[in-house]
């Protein structure tokens, strides 16, 4: 466990909210993939996000046409059954996540209304990914449990994401990043949505991995939001102490 009252104290003090502009939210732990592929795929995007700084393209631009490119790929492909080529879209675009920040990092113009944008798509291109398998298995998919459990990950991941925001907004950390981030929902989800779409070039029995995957990320969700919301209830008792003793002594 870190310090999460220190943190919100020192944030309080400064009359600041904890946010990626500011630097405070790398003190909030990360989870697996946050913390260990990132660096990898830093390193390897650098140079392509250099390029592209050099071609003029703004970290706007890559945010907005990334963006566009996985709710596109989204889509176009999973409500038709189509998860290989699907994947392999949003995957070609969805790392545009990882290029506009490094883009902003490199130009020394991150800011708030990046942070803002960047976050906001991020909802948008979730919810088409999760959107788009609900409506396969809506249609032909013709299951619906499974339809219900792919809106429980679209539902719950904006959960986990909101715990977050909200919890920023009021100056509080959310000192943890809970057991499925959104890389972690990502990764499980495309994964699974790509091997399981190679069963319509004929391999066998792969195309239970994406159910498999879909109760997995649910699962996930679920328990993380719990975390959240255990980490900001105490959080927010601790800042609430805080406040009350300083109150007292005044
Ligand atoms: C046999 C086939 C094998 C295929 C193997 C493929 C292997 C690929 C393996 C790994 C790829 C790992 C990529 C992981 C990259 C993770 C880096 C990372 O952590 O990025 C995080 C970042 C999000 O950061 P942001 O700060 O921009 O976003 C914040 C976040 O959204 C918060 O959300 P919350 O957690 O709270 O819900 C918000 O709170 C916050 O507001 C927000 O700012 O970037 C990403 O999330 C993008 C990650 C992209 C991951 C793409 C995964 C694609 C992976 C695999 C596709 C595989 C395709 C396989 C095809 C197979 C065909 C046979
Ligand atoms: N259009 C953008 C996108 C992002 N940023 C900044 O990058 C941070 C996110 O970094 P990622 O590596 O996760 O993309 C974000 O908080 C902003 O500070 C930006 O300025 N403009
Ligand atoms: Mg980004
Ligand atoms: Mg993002």
């Amino acid at each position: 466990m870190g310090q999460p009252g220190g943190l919100i104290h020192s944030a309080a003090c400064r009359g600041s909210r904890p946010s990626a502009d500011t630097g405070e939210i790398g003190a909030v732990r990360k989870a697996m993939l946050n913390k260990y592929a990132r660096a990898f795929f830093t390193r390897v995007l650098t140079p392509f996000a250099a390029f592209l700084i050099r071609l003029g393209v703004s970290p706007d631009a890559v945010t907005l046409i990334g963006t566009a490119g996985s709710v596109a790929g989204a889509l176009v492909f999973f409500p038709r059954g189509e998860f290989f080529w699907g994947t392999i879209t949003i995957t070609l675009f969805i790392f545009s996540d990882l290029v506009d920040g490094n883009m902003a990092r490199q130009l020394g113009r991150t800011s708030k209304w990046g942070a803002f944008l960047d976050s906001t798509l991020d909802r948008v291109a979730d919810a088409a990914i999760f959107g788009g398998l609900a409506m396969w298995y809506a249609g032909k998919g013709d299951n619906n449990l499974l339809c219900a459990v792919a809106v429980f990950c679209l539902a719950s991941g904006l959960v986990v994401s909101y715990t977050k925001a909200r919890a920023e907004s009021q100056g509080l950390p959310c000192d943890v990043s809970g057991l499925v981030e959104r890389a972690e929902r990502l990764v499980i989800s495309l994964v699974a949505a790509g091997v399981a779409g190679l069963h319509t070039f004929g391999v066998p029995y792969v195309e239970w991995l994406l159910p498999f995957a879909l109760w997995v990320v649910a699962a996930g969700s679920l328990v993380t939001v719990f975390q959240r919301m255990l980490t900001v209830r105490r959080e927010a008792f601790e800042a609430d102490r805080l406040e009350a003793g300083s109150r007292g002594t005044a």
